[in-house]
């Protein structure tokens, strides 16, 4: 198979969706590899590496989109990319389809199979593609909100883990999976008093159970997280539904009440947001206030350290896309129920219902049209 690997033009999206390592194990299997010019450089992986490797590097990325059978992304295409879209092309990145109407209308336009990272599920029903970025950003979220907490920052002027004499910041994580663990194990290691909310009892009872009496565990409903909104200096959003629209669950009214100068880090954001006054931001212009609270909500916030994430993230996705090129995806998606759930479009079908419920939109199994 011939595999695309383009430069990403998402603002200050440094990542890159296959190493030199990577490259190697695909040539060694037969594959040809094109890398668009300077692909890697931003992660730490430059041309020659990928040379050295065997990769064929390519000028621009109209090549690499046109010549390759599949491409290999990391974040979903922003719009200057749709125009590379054509009918029968593979593309295997983020799509985060659910807040994106013009880009799901653009793969079904052009019949891109697109399958996302972000559904693609492993034999226990995990997101194994999600979770690197998901750990990535989750221990980000607490030095990105302690670095707004400062006051030239626009916060409140809070030190999280206090010093003795003086009590520590309080941190509120709402959502317990990957991206609530990863917080709450950063900001107890600071010092800081961390309440974290869940939904699940179970997975409330597992962090009890890991974190000690250090962390302290509370149900999911409006009241409680109207409380430890509240009484946060900063607040951590971290709710999924896979695929689907995250949930607002902290309203416009909770936010009216919190402390001024405390700090929103809506990390679900790239889920649409689990905070009602969320909305995107880039690495460009990161924040905004609302009520005097600052709001951090930058959809891709492991491009900030693309030497990490791009290890993580490949070493997580390469397993798939060394089978994706052996089989083709449609072979692929028939035997691997794990990449068939990854599959948001198919021949012009929306092949994932919580897309389909996000945009009101039919959709259909793929299982059913491959
Ligand atoms: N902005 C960015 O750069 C990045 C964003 N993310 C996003 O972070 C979000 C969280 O990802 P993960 O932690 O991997 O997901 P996860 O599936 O591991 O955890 C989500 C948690 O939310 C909980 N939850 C669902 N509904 C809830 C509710 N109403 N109240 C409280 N908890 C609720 C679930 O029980 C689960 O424990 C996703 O939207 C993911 O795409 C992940 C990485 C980078
Ligand atoms: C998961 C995600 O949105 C990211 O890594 O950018």
């Amino acid at each position: 198979m011939i595999i695309g690997v383009p430069k990403e033009v998402k603002d200050h999206e440094s990542r890159v969706g296959v190493t030199p390592a990577g490259v190697k194990a695909l040539v060694e299997a037969g594959h040809k590899v094109l890398v668009e010019h300077n692909a890697g450089a931003l992660s730490a992986m430059p041309d020659d590496e990928y040379q050295a490797a065997g990769a064929e590097i390519v000028g621009s990325a109209h090549d690499v989109w046109r010549l390759a059978e599949m491409v290999v992304k990391v974040k979903e295409p922003v719009e200057k990319e749709y125009k590379h879209f054509r009918e029968g092309l593979v593309l295997f990145t983020y799509l985060h389809l659910a807040p994106l109407n013009d880009l799901t209308d653009a793969l079904l336009t052009s019949k891109v199979t697109g399958i996302a990272y972000e559904t693609v599920r492993d034999r226990t029903g995990a997101l194994p593609l999600l979770t690197p970025m998901s750990e990535v950003a989750g221990r980000m979220s607490v030095q990105v909100g302690a670095a707004y907490l400062e006051k030239e920052h626009g916060g409140r002027g809070v030190l999280l883990g206090g010093v003795p004499g003086v009590p520590p910041g309080n941190v509120c994580i709402i959502g317990g999976g990957i991206v609530g663990t990863n917080a709450a194990k950063i900001a107890l290691g600071m010092g800081a008093k961390v309440t974290l909310i869940d939904l699940n009892l179970n997975r409330l009872r597992e962090l009890d159970d890991i974190f000690g009496g250090r962390l302290h565990t509370v149900a999911s409903n409006s009241y409680n997280i109207e409380h430890a909104v509240r009484d946060a200096d900063l607040v951590i959003g971290g709710v999924l539904i896979p695929g689907a629209a995250a949930p607002k669950i902290v309203t416009k009214a909770m936010v009216a009440k919190m402390k001024k100068g405390a700090v929103i880090v809506d990390v679900a954001i790239d889920q649409g947001g689990c905070i009602e006054t969320a909305h995107p931001t880039t690495h460009s212009n990161p924040s905004y206030e609302v009520n005097g609270v600052v709001h951090y909500c930058v959809t891709n916030m492991p491009a900030a350290v693309p030497n990490t994430s791009t290890l993580a993230l490949t070493n997580a996705t390469f397993p798939y896309v060394l089978k994706l090129a052996r089989l083709g995806a449609n072979a692929a998606i028939s035997e691997d129920k794990g990449i068939a759930e990854g599959v948001n479009t198919f021949n012009g079908v929306l092949t994932y219902g919580a897309v389909a419920q996000a945009q009101k939109r039919d959709w259909q199994a793929v299982a059913k049209l491959v």
